[in-house]
This record gives C-alpha cells, structure tokens and sequence, in this order.
C-alpha cells in the first residue's frame, strides 16, 4: 500500500473510504442527503481508519522504546487490559481483555507498552487466537524474557448480533512461552489473574 507518509496517506484514503461508505449506506436502503446521515460516510470512513491504525504501527519498536536494564526476575503481570478488535471474517467487534505476563531476562520493559501492543495488533482486522500470538510473540522476540504468557478473553458481536445470536459465550485463548510452559508457573499466573490480589 504506497503512501509518503501516514498523515497524508490518511487524508486520501478517508476521502476513498468515504465514497465507498455513501455507497454501502445507498445500497442498504438509506437516503444518503438526510441531515443526520449527511456527514456519515465520512464519519464512518475515519472510525474505520482508527480501528485499523494498527496497520500502520511498529509494535517492536514501541517495546524497544522502553526497555531498561534491571535484575528482577520474577514474575511481572499487567492483567485486565480492555481491547476492542475486529473479527476478520465479518469486520464486527469482538472486544474483551487480555492478560499479559512475562518473566524478565536482563530487561524490564515500561508497563504501558503492553497495553499499547496490544492497541497495535488489535486494531487490525484479527482472529482471536492470531492475535493473542502476535502479542505474544512481539514480546519473545523483542524484550527475549525467560518466559511470557498471554491470555484473552472476548465476545464476538458476529457471534451475538447475527448468526448464532448467543449474548453470554465468552471465548478464551491462550499462549505461553519459556518458563510459563511449565506446569507450575503457567499455574501461578492462572490463579494471579483469576485472583483480587495484582
Ligand atoms: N476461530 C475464530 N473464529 C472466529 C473469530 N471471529 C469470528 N469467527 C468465526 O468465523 C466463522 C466464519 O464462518 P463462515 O461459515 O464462513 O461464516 P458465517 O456463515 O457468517 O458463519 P456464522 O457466524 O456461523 O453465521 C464463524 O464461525 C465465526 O464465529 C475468531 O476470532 N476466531
Ligand atoms: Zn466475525
């Protein structure tokens, strides 16, 4: 996808993505010239171009922007981290929270990074399990920690507002890596993040 830069590339294809929206809401049955729906492809079009800004985002390099020497090496988790992603089957919703630990190896890495890659890889156009290994993997291959472990948990709006309309399934997948493969630290990071205590 050529473009110079993200700001121009964004100006021109909102205004491409806006005139494909006044199609699609031609097409439903609406009346594009309504008031209320005047500014709507446009509006539709930069709320689509946030939601797949991932594209365009270097998770690596978010990581390596906050990576500091430190001898702790325990356990760290961030758990509870809300995400909103888009199913790549229907582009609808499916939002949840992951749940991120890893045990450090020479580094730790600043703690907001985490939520921001998980920002990066959810505003792309994903399936669960992809996602929760690109997570994963980003943090194997960048920080290189003795172990990392990702968990998620979502609802998937295809799965409720259509198709097979159940409002209540939760869908859970998981990865770990390194020292998490082991039985009892994959453990003692399960009861962690079911637990009141981090
Ligand atoms: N494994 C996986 N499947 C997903 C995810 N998001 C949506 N899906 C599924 O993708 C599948 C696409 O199946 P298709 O039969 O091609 O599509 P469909 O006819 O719209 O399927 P229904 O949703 O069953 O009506 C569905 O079973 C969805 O539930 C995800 O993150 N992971
Ligand atoms: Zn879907």
């Amino acid at each position: 996808m050529p473009y110079k830069n993200f700001e121009e590339y964004n100006i021109e294809v909102t205004e491409e993505v806006k005139g494909k929206f006044k199609s699609i809401i031609e097409d439903i049955g609406e009346d594009t010239e309504r008031d209320g729906i005047l500014k709507t492809p446009e509006r539709a079009a930069k709320a689509m171009l946030f939601l797949t800004q991932g594209y365009h985002q270097n998770p690596e390099e978010i990581l390596k922007g906050a990576m500091f020497k430190e001898d702790y090496d325990d356990m760290v988790i961030v758990k509870d981290i809300e995400l909103y992603s888009l199913c790549e089957h229907h582009m609808l919703p499916f939002f949840g929270k992951a749940h991120i630990a890893y045990i450090p190896n020479g580094h730790i890495v600043g703690l907001s990074k985490l939520p921001r890659i998980v920002d990066v890889f959810a505003r792309r156009l994903q399936v669960q399990e992809r996602l929760t290994h690109d997570i994963l993997e980003c943090i194997n291959d960048t920080l290189k920690p003795k172990g990392v472990a990702v968990v998620i948990e979502a609802s998937h709006m295809c799965m409720m507002m259509r198709g097979v309309q159940k409002q209540n399934s939760v869908t859970t997948t998981s990865g770990f890596r390194g020292q998490f493969e082991k039985i009892e630290t994959r453990t003692e990071f399960l009861r962690l993040i079911t637990s009141d205590l981090t």
